[in-house]
């Protein structure tokens, strides 16, 4: 196992493993997932209305919560060996524990996540966050809030980015958009709730 490049080391930490998994791994749980999963379009409720956006996302959890927020029900599925597989390596190299995870399903280049934090009162206080990526290669955004400092990275196939400590509390995250064709990307970010 490669050792992780330090993104962010102050208010918080972000760590970057470039290739967490090997790329052909990587290439087919991303056609597993894309047919197995059951991806259901991704609500948002703005001033009152539910809109639908174009990236989709499906929700797994240990205990089969459902995970509600910006008032938006995810439902949680039935657990997937394969991901549970991921799970147990991804809790070995992060030296952490997990009990659920969000996965994000970007088509193209026009599917985005706007700049937002994962502090949501149901995540357990201090807990990281440990993103897998497949697919297309995307550009990650990190937004220090008092500072504006602005920090970036391409997110390849098969990487492990890890957010932890403070880094909710003080930055903002996202996806970009991109002018140029891009592929399908799918994201999972394991998390650990309160029970
Ligand atoms: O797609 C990504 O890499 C980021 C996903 C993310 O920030 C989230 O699901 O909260
Ligand atoms: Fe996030």
């Amino acid at each position: 196992m490669e050792k992780a490049q330090k993104l962010v080391d102050f208010d918080g930490e972000v760590h970057y493993y470039e290739q967490f998994i090997a790329e052909s791994r990587a290439e087919m749980l991303f056609n597993y997932l894309e047919n197995n999963v059951l991806w259901t379009n991704e609500k948002v409720r703005m001033f009152g209305k539910l809109l639908e956006l174009r990236r989709k996302t499906a929700w797994f959890s240990l205990n089969g919560d459902n995970y509600k927020y910006s008032g938006v029900e995810h439902i949680a599925q039935k657990l997937d060996y394969k991901l549970e597989n991921l799970r147990s390596e991804v809790e070995r190299v992060t030296a952490s524990t997990f009990n659920s995870y969000l996965l994000n399903y970007y088509h193209d280049e026009k599917d985005y996540m706007g700049l937002h934090k994962d502090n949501e009162t149901s995540m357990q206080k201090g807990s990281a966050i440990a993103s897998v990526s497949l697919g297309a290669a995307r550009t990650f955004i990190m937004v220090h809030q008092t500072s504006q400092i602005q920090l970036q990275q391409v997110l390849s196939p098969g990487s492990l980015l890890v957010m932890k400590g403070a880094f909710q509390r003080f930055w903002k995250h996202g996806i970009l958009k991109e002018l140029n064709p891009k592929g399908p990307r799918i994201n999972i970010t394991f998390r650990l709730r309160k029970e």
